[in-house]
Parts: C-alpha cells; structure tokens; sequence
C-alpha cells in the first residue's frame, strides 16, 4: 500500500521542511525548492550512490538544467566517517568551483549525512545541505536537527557543528534496498523516542513490531513521522543542546564508548551499541532509584522482539569502556552526564553519576 507524502516542520531561526514519503527523490521540482545558487554536490556512499544517485541527478538537472553538478562517493561504513574523508569532501566543492550559494545533497544513511553536513557547515563558513536519507536511522534522525560531525579514534562525532539542513527529503521507496540489519538499527532510534518522552508510542511499537520488521510501508512511515515529530519538537526549542536535546542521547553514552573501542569497523553499528547502550543506561538508572526491574524488564523484552542486541559484545573492558565516556560530549570537568530513565516515556539529564554505578551496570 503506498502512503500519501507528509511534512513534517521545524521552526526557529533556520526553519525547514521534512518531507517523507515514496519516490520523491524524482520530485526535481522539490529538490531544487530551497537551491539559491548553481552549484550542487552530491555526496553519497559506494552502495548508495550506484542505486540512486543517478536519479538524483536527472532531476536537479530536468528541474535546473544551467545547475553544475558533480558527485563525489565514498566508501560505505562508519570506519569512513573520517577527517581524510571530510577533506575529500571540501576537494570535491573546490574542484566544483562551488560558490557560498552551493548546496550538498546528502544522499545515503547517517554517515554521509553527518560527513556531508558538516564539510557544508565548513565550506566557506557555511553552505546549504539538503539531507536526502535512505536509511531508516537517516529518516528517523541524523537528518533532522542539525548536527553534524565526524569520528575520531579518541571518540565518536568529536570533531563537528551544529548546522540545520535546508530541507529534509526523505523518500521512503529507498528503504526497500535497506538490509534488514540496517532497518533494525534504525529501529533502535524508533524505541529511543517512545522510551524518553512517548510511552504511548512504546506501546504501538510494540503492536506493529512484525510490520515493522517486514518493511511494511504504512508502518515505517507513521514510525518515522511521529519520530520525526519528536525530534523537530526537541530541537526547535533546544537546537544547541543546553537542557532537553540532551535527552535524545538516551543510550548514547554507552553506546559511543562501545563503538569507539571496537574501532568503528567491527562488531556493532551505531543503532545496534544505541540499543544496548539504552538498556545499560536502564540498568545503572535502576542502580540510582530510577527505574523499576520491571521497566527495565520490558524494554528488554522489545528491544529483543526487534532483533536489537541486549548484551556487550565479549571483549570489551568496563575499564576501557568507562575511560570512553569520560570524552563523552555531555560529560564535564566534574564527572559524567547521562540520560537516565524513570521509565516508559520519562528521562531526566544526571550529572556527577558515581563511576562505581557505571562499572557495576557494565559488569552486568
Ligand atoms: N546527526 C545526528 O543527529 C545523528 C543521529 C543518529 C545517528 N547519527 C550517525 O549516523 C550514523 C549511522 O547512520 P546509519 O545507520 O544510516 O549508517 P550508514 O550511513 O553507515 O548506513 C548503513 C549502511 O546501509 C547502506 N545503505 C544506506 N542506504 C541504503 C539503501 N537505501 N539501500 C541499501 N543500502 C543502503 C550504507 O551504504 C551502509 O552500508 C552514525 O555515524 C551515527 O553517529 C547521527
Ligand atoms: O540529535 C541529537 O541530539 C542526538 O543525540 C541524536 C543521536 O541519536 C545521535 O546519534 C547524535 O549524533 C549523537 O550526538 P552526540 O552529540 O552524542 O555526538
Ligand atoms: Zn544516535
């Protein structure tokens, strides 16, 4: 069943639009809406770019046919989302002869939105980026909100700035390409929002999992609206993260430290250390009087039924992990910051969290 395209939007300084829905990346007419100037780079990963790409272009150029048009592909995965290749980026916009009025069209998953984000936030102190996700992670959140980055082996997304999209086109078709691991990664992301501020949302995740996990269309697309939703809500009031944007890095604590000291490459992607990471943060929020054995209990139990990995992966140290967090963005020269849980729909920002809590959570 095809699913009519709506529109999410976000307000505040740098307004813009999410548009969600099957074949808009043919929709020229929509990708060019927001185009000031003549210049367009297309950003995009090597399993991306031979599926999409060229559609991409067609309709820049059936839409703006004096546009000037380059693309510029990268190898696919996490280990790429490197300095060395955020200045392959900045070459590319050179080599373009991209003048300040030129836009990136960012077109793969959260790793290339984040690269090509924020080599845009950097080209001449800042072009446009249009965000054109293919992953259900991309849909449901790097694309919105603005934040950009790229990894370093000292830390994840140490290294970026906060720099809103023009527009979000997010064209649901292409996640009929998605292997099922990235849609289930994307779906960690999903549980996020209903764990932090949308208990009622916990409640249909868990009622139309084998829909979900089928790729039903209707499905993903009420799932990424209303997350959507959430994420245009929080980052219209909080843009910069100084109090409740925190909140969106439920898990993230964890998870960053565990994807960090696997090197990036191996073992989890980012949506599978995030559902770990929730139900650790779960557990040291019990440790702290926050959440109940029985809540914790239950976001087991979901992020199991979506095939979302519930334990660390063998080999890693709680000691190494633990060093991690201490270059986690949230933490300050005090001690750690998390995002702790009160349960279904409720989290809070704690500082100064006893490091003996972590380990012990850690230790299982
Ligand atoms: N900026 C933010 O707010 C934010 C939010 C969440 C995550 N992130 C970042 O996003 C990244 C993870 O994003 P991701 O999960 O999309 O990973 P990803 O970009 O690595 O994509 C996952 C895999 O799917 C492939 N792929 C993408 N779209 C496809 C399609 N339609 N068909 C077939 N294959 C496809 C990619 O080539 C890649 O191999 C992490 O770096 C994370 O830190 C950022
Ligand atoms: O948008 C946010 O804010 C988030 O925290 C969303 C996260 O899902 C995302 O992974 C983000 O990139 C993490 O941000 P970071 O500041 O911890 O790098
Ligand atoms: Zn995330």
């Amino acid at each position: 069943m095809s699913t009519a395209p709506q529109i999410v939007a976000v307000g505040g300084n740098a307004p813009y639009r999410i548009h969600i829905g099957a074949g808009l990346l043919d929709d020229g007419v929509l990708l060019t809406a927001t185009l000031r100037g003549r210049h367009a780079l297309i950003v995009s990963d090597a399993n991306v770019a031979p599926l999409y790409a060229k559609r991409v272009e067609a309709a820049l150029r059936a839409a703006q046919p004096d546009l000037r048009i380059a693309r510029h592909v990268i190898d696919a995965g996490e280990a790429e989302k490197t300095l060395a290749n955020f200045g392959g980026v900045i070459d590319a916009l050179a080599t373009l002869g991209a003048t300040r009025d030129a836009c990136i069209y960012a077109l793969g998953g959260g790793v290339m939105g984040d690269m090509a984000g924020f080599a845009a936030a950097c080209w001449m102190r800042g072009i446009d980026v249009v965000q054109l996700p293919t992953t259900l992670l991309a849909m449901v959140d790097s694309s919105v909100g603005g934040k950009t980055a790229v990894d370093i082996p000292q830390g994840k997304n140490l290294v970026g700035a906060f720099h809103p999209p023009r527009a979000v086109i997010a064209d649901t078709a292409t996640l009929r390409s998605l292997p099922p691991r990235e849609l289930r990664a994307g779906l960690a992301e999903v549980i996020k929002y209903g764990a932090i501020v949308d208990a009622e949302f916990l409640r249909w995740l868990e009622a139309h999992c084998d829909a979900l996990l089928a790729a039903d269309d209707a499905a993903l697309s009420a799932a990424i609206a209303r997350s959507c939703t959430h994420k245009a809500a929080i980052t219209e009031r909080d843009p910069f993260e100084h109090g409740e944007r925190a909140l969106l890095n439920f898990g993230h604590t964890f998870g960053h430290a565990i994807e960090a000291e696997q090197g990036y490459a191996h073992g989890f992607n980012h949506g599978e250390a995030v559902a770990v990471g929730m139900l650790l943060a779960a557990k040291l929020s019990g440790l702290l009087g926050m959440a109940s054995d029985a809540d914790t209990s239950t976001l087991r139990s979901l992020l199991q039924r979506f095939g979302l990995p519930v334990e660390l992966p063998t080999g890693l140290a709680p000691d190494a992990l633990l060093a991690r967090m201490r270059l986690d963005k949230k933490a300050q020269a005090s001690g750690l910051r998390f995002i702790l849980w009160n349960g279904p729909g409720t989290a809070s920002v704690v500082k100064d969290v006893n490091e003996a809590a972590v380990l012990q959570a850690l230790r299982g």
